[in-house]
């Protein structure tokens, strides 16, 4: 087993204690210290815990000290907080693996989950933030365990006394930038003497929302087995729901799908009214989210996915920039192999969705767009460009033309039509 040892208080005492019931049992613990490389104190810390673990060993504790630095710095707009963390869990958890061990004793107590629970309402979290930190986690094959989350945090004090243990004390923990020193040093101290059971509640309410948060899983985990989850998220069944329980079968999707928390705002739309077209596409955790006939799917990376659809109009002559495709719309009187003005006023311009059916001649028939395009030998990079639907029926089509269907008889005004992929050496 190993203990997370940062070298102040908390931890210090941790493992400690469990070095001593370790000696016991006749086992060894690993303590795993993680170098963040921010503070000028860093290396002191890693000093002062090699120290700390020489002088235990020395005293016949069955331990041994394992540290890893963090290379690499945050991104410009990551916090430095939310970088460390990240770094530091990744860090604890390879050093872990390396090691052989499943299981990650974090010396978190009562009163660091009382302060998560402010902190996330505070934020205005839901049930997955207001559960604070889960008493043992398994995450890829490691099982996170804070043991003393229940403890309060004098308990701690007190054992630190009772042995006599050096600890370091992070001057970090003192800088009012950190929301969570904020509420130590400012709210905290009135808190508590203001509501003196303040941490023993908090954290009481945080384990009914660990329980209120496993329910959600469970219902959401049902209503998405029942959503088809794998062939993509059918949207209409997903709205047939009650709000609560899309918005919740959503989240969990999306969660799992890109592995990361969706904005409400996401949520708001594609539970509502504005995905109802059956269609669409949303950047969503460094990927795509894409509504095609009803059914969502996520993909990752950064390929674009086509404008959505839209209506524009083409009733006048010139060039007609359509900067979201990338081209322009030439659009000229003509005698014959025009359009009649009258259809170009009120135009849907839109991708491929597959299942368009287009007729090329006059006097042939019309068949789906992808044999037409085939025929018509048009190279599949030609065949991305838009679509333009005069009301359900196909107008014009890139790399192909006019459908012949909607040909203006000669002599009547007409404008032809013609797609330029790029205007600019056209
Ligand atoms: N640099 C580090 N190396 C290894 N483990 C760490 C490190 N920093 C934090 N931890 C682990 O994560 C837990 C939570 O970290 P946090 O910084 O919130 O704790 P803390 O209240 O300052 O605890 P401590 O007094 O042990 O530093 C710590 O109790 C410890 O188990």
């Amino acid at each position: 087993m190993a203990v997370a040892y940062s070298g102040g208080r908390d931890s210090t005492a941790l493992l400690h204690a469990t070095a001593m019931q370790a000696r016991e049992l006749g086992l060894e613990v690993l303590a795993l210290h993680v170098h963040h490389g921010l503070s000028v104190h860093a290396d002191a810390w890693l000093l002062h815990c090699e120290g700390q673990c020489a002088a235990w060993v020395a005293q016949g504790l069955p331990l041994r000290l394992q540290w890893r630095r963090l290379t690499g710095q945050p991104a410009a707009a990551e916090s430095i907080e939310a970088w460390a963390r990240e770094g530091r869990y990744a860090a604890l958890a390879e050093m872990a693996r390396e090691a052989g061990t499943d299981l990650l004793l974090l010396a978190q107590h009562r009163r660091d989950q009382a302060e998560t629970l402010l902190l996330q309402a505070l934020r205005g979290a839901g049930a997955a933030g207001l559960a604070g930190m889960p008493a043992q986690q398994w995450r890829e094959g490691l099982c996170w365990a804070r043991p003393w989350v229940d403890q309060p945090r004098e308990a701690i004090e007190a054992y630190i006394a009772e042995h006599a243990l050096q600890h370091i004390e992070d001057d970090s923990n003192s800088d009012p930038r950190h929301a969570r020193n904020r509420l130590r040093l400012a709210v905290w101290p009135s808190l508590t003497a203001a509501f003196p059971q303040a941490e023993a509640s908090l954290a009481q309410s945080a384990g009914w929302a660990q329980q209120a948060l496993a329910l959600l899983q469970e219902i959401a985990d049902e209503d998405l087995r029942a959503l088809g989850e794998g062939q993509g998220l059918d949207l209409l069944g997903l709205q047939a729901l009650s709000p609560a329980r899309a918005s919740n079968a959503l989240r969990a999707w999306l969660q799992r799908r890109t592995g990361q928390i969706a904005p409400a705002s996401l949520i708001r739309r594609l539970a509502g009214d504005e995905a109802r077209a059956g269609q669409g596409a949303w950047p969503c955790a460094g990927g795509w989210l894409r509504l095609y006939r009803g059914r969502l799917s996520w993909s990752h990376g950064a390929a674009a996915p086509p404008p959505p659809s839209q209506i524009v109009k083409l009733d006048f002559a010139g060039m007609h920039a359509q900067p979201d495709w990338g081209g322009a719309w030439r659009v000229e009187p003509v005698m014959q192999g025009g359009v009649a003005a009258g259809l170009l006023q009120d135009l849907t311009l839109r991708a491929r969705q597959g299942g368009e059916q287009f007729q090329r001649a006059p006097r042939s028939t019309a068949r789906s767009l992808k044999k037409a395009y085939q025929e018509a030998g048009v190279p599949a990079w030609q065949r991305e460009g838009p679509l333009l639907f005069a009301g359900e029926r196909l107008l014009f089509a890139a790399g192909l033309g006019i459908d012949a269907r909607m040909l203006a008889a000669p002599g009547q005004a007409q404008f032809g039509l013609r797609w330029l992929p790029d205007p600019a050496t056209d």
